[in-house]
């Protein structure tokens, strides 16, 4: 099973994109890294040569949730900072039931960070004031609603919510805050037209990439106080 880590950052969904920026990032800062991931990348072996722990994950169930929690307890005793990535985002139709999409969309936004909150709490307390951090991945969208992406909305905006029970439960061990972007990362298969529309939805007209996360996480994890608050990195999309 191996040796047990010195309060490793755990970043679940860790396979691509902002959280493989992620775990990258604070590998290289000398953190001790876990991920979760559902599909094996050959990202996965990089990151397990570069010293992360990857742990096989599925969401969809809680069981499958509380599974990756216990495995996350026999690597280590304590945790610097939980950070809850993993997301799906899924829109209505797509042959899809309103219905399962809603369930998977509550699944993946709510039952993971909520259910792994409460199984990891031993390991994020007992570290001193401010000691200790969660991350909640939001979105813009939680502010207006999307007609096209309904129940990822509302998983997002309960996940939210989440954000300021558990401040007020966990203070001031552990500080709980979100991150609330809007267009980050173009997916691959976005086509030239709709990255231009998504581009003039914000008054900075950038996809700016990962960096804009991994500068705003390092700040809410070298402070000491703020604690219970969403921060939009948007572009300033509320103004257009
Ligand atoms: N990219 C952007 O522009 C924006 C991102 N965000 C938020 O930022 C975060 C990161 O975004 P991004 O990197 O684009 O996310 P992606 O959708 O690219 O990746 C999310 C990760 O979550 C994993 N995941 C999805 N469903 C499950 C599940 N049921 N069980 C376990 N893992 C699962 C995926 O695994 P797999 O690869 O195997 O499917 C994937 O590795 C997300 O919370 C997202 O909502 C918000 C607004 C904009
Ligand atoms: N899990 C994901 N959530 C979101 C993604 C994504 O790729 N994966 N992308 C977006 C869009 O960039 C959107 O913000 C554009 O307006 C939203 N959420």
């Amino acid at each position: 099973m191996g040796k047990k880590l010195d309060r490793p950052i755990v970043i679940t969904g860790g396979g691509r994109r902002i959280g493989l920026a992620l775990a990258h990032h604070f590998l290289a800062q000398h953190h001790d890294v876990i991920v979760s991931y559902r599909t094996r990348y050959p990202a996965i072996d990089v990151l397990e040569e570069t010293g992360a722990i990857c742990i096989q994950a599925d969401f969809c169930t809680d069981e499958g949730i509380l599974a990756f929690a216990d495995a996350v307890k026999a690597r280590t005793d304590r945790i610097r900072a939980l950070l809850h990535n993993a997301s799906a985002w899924q829109s209505e139709g797509n042959g899809l039931s309103p219905a399962k999409v809603l369930h998977e969309m509550m699944q993946i936004h709510v039952h993971a960070p909520y259910l792994l909150n409460f199984a990891l709490e031993g390991l994020l307390r007992g570290q001193g004031h401010a000691a200790a951090d969660i991350i909640h991945f939001t979105d813009y969208v939680v502010e207006r609603g999307s007609e096209k992406h309904i129940a990822y909305a509302a998983s997002k905006a309960a996940l939210d919510n989440l954000t300021r029970s558990f401040a007020r439960k966990l203070a001031p061990e552990v500080k709980v805050n979100a991150i609330a972007p809007s267009l980050i990362l173009f997916n691959e298969n976005d086509d030239p037209e709709y990255r231009q529309r998504a581009l003039n939805k914000s008054l900075m007209k950038i996809a700016p990439g990962e960096k804009e996360i991994i500068d705003l996480l390092d700040y809410l994890l070298t402070s000491c106080f703020v604690t219970g608050r969403s921060f939009a990195v948007d572009g300033g999309r509320q103004l257009r």
